[in-house]
């Protein structure tokens, strides 16, 4: 294997230093290291080694949709955005709701070898909201599944709620909520408010969300399990989740890069790439959803990366598939959204979008301060960076990036996954 010395670089939270890596792991960090002879050098002036990115919600598509993305694509575009580990949503097709199809994509990613993919079971029999799935034959196959989420659909039957809740915690496994009350959101096209009115289009109100956290949450609560809420947007639910904290009760979420910092406003051009589940917000959800992260009552940023084809988004609004791209983007959005308004440091952004992604889904060897003796996943970022949003160059199968003609800052420009580079001058080394 081999060894690659990286000169000059800040590493996050500390010094600028070199990382000496070899045989998958950090050999060594400080100063006139003992480098072997046939090292590799990159010169990383004026970069931070970040480690490796965790995405606690990515979609795959594989099996099923194909023509949208691949593992191999999707983990492609997750290294080029700095990822080196990503959880693939369970919504594909089949559903990855037995201990075959987890297995499946949980290969398929060892052999693309561009991000370690972690497998999120379903939790209802083919997500249908009516049956458990065979979650701990999940969990107990070679995927090691610890996360079930029915996402795209709520697990809204509060019965079956409490069941997954309590089956979950024999083995300490999380059920990752998908929350919308499906009663309050029949036929919903974008968010509920002044806007959607004049528009056109049928409302999506902030309390369908919101009475699902609070009940799950209540639910959790007398469980006693693992609840984690996904892409949270409103700023109820930051008030909620900050709330339940206080009390002590054990809630984790997540919000998404677009819910940093795109606005509701964008649909008055109709234009599909900016339909989304759960709805662009207001200005004021948008401040809350920030401040939440910042404080830390939204734990973490996950991409929600939701590939489509073309003939699925470029449509009427009502007939287009709700979703948008963001493993490309994610690090820029945030740099743009938290660190550029001093809401977060580059440490704190290490927090929630490495170790603490890789704490809640219970994975070893991603999300690991960089030292030497740890795995050597990381990545290397220039922040003063400046660089349009193309969707052509996205190396995603699918173009729909909301973020089309935007000039973001910083740009990944190495990732490496156990030691070897997934990503070299800002570009997939295979
Ligand atoms: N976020 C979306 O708008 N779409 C997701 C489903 C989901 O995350 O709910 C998808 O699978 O396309
Ligand atoms: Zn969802
Ligand atoms: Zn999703």
């Amino acid at each position: 294997m081999t060894a690659y010395l990286i000169t000059g670089v800040k590493i996050v939270g500390g010094e600028v230093a070199d990382i000496l890596l070899n045989d998958g792991e950090i050999v060594a960090i400080g100063n006139n290291l003992d480098v072997p002879q046939d090292a590799e050098h990159i010169d990383a002036q004026g970069l931070i080694a970040l480690p490796g990115l965790v995405d606690l919600h990515t979609h795959l598509r594989e099996p099923g949709r194909e023509d949208a993305e691949t593992v191999l694509t999707g983990t492609r575009a997750a290294a080029v955005g700095g990822f080196t580990a990503v959880f693939a949503m369970a919504n594909t097709d089949p559903v990855a709701d037995t201990a075959g199809v987890v297995e499946q994509v949980w290969r398929l990613g060892r052999e693309a070898g561009y991000a370690d993919v972690f497998p999120i079971g379903a939790v209802t029999v083919g997500r249908q909201g009516t049956q458990l799935a065979e979650l701990g034959a999940m969990a107990d196959s070679a995927a090691r599944v610890r996360v079930f989420s029915d996402d795209g659909d709520c697990v809204w039957d509060a019965a079956l709620m409490r069941r997954a809740l309590e089956y979950v915690k024999a083995f300490g496994g999380t059920i990752a909520q998908h929350a919308q009350e499906p009663r309050l959101t029949k036929g919903a096209q974008m968010n509920e408010g002044a806007l959607s009115g004049v528009l056109g289009l049928t409302g999506w109100p902030s309390v369908a969300e919101e009475s699902i956290i609070a009940r799950d949450i209540l639910l959790n609560a007398h469980v006693g399990s693992k609840l984690h809420i996904c892409h949270l947007s409103t700023k109820g639910s930051v008030e909620i989740v900050r709330a339940a904290k206080k009390r002590g009760l054990e809630v984790t979420a997540e919000v998404t890069p677009h819910h940093l910092l795109l606005t509701e406003d964008l649909a008055a051009s109709y234009n599909p790439v900016y339909k989304v589940n759960p709805p662009l917000r207001t200005k004021a959800d948008v401040e809350a959803v920030r401040e939440g992260l910042a404080d830390g009552t939204i734990d973490i940023v996950a991409t929600d990366h939701a590939p489509h084809p073309v003939e699925d988004k470029d449509c009427e609004w009502s007939a287009a598939a709700f979703g948008m791209t963001g493993l490309e983007t994610a690090l820029s959005v945030v740099q743009h959204a938290m660190i550029d308004t001093q809401l977060l440091t580059w440490a704190d952004l290490a927090d929630r979008m490495s170790y603490r992604p890789a704490a809640i889904g219970q994975i070893s060897d991603h999300g690991q301060p960089l030292e030497a003796g740890a795995a050597a996943n990381l990545t290397l970022v220039d922040p003063a960076a400046q660089r349009a949003v193309v969707p052509a160059e996205s190396t995603s199968l699918s173009r729909n990036t909301p973020f089309e003609g935007m000039t973001l800052p910083g740009r990944v420009v190495a990732t490496f996954l156990r030691g070897t580079p997934t990503v070299l001058d800002g570009k997939p080394t295979k």
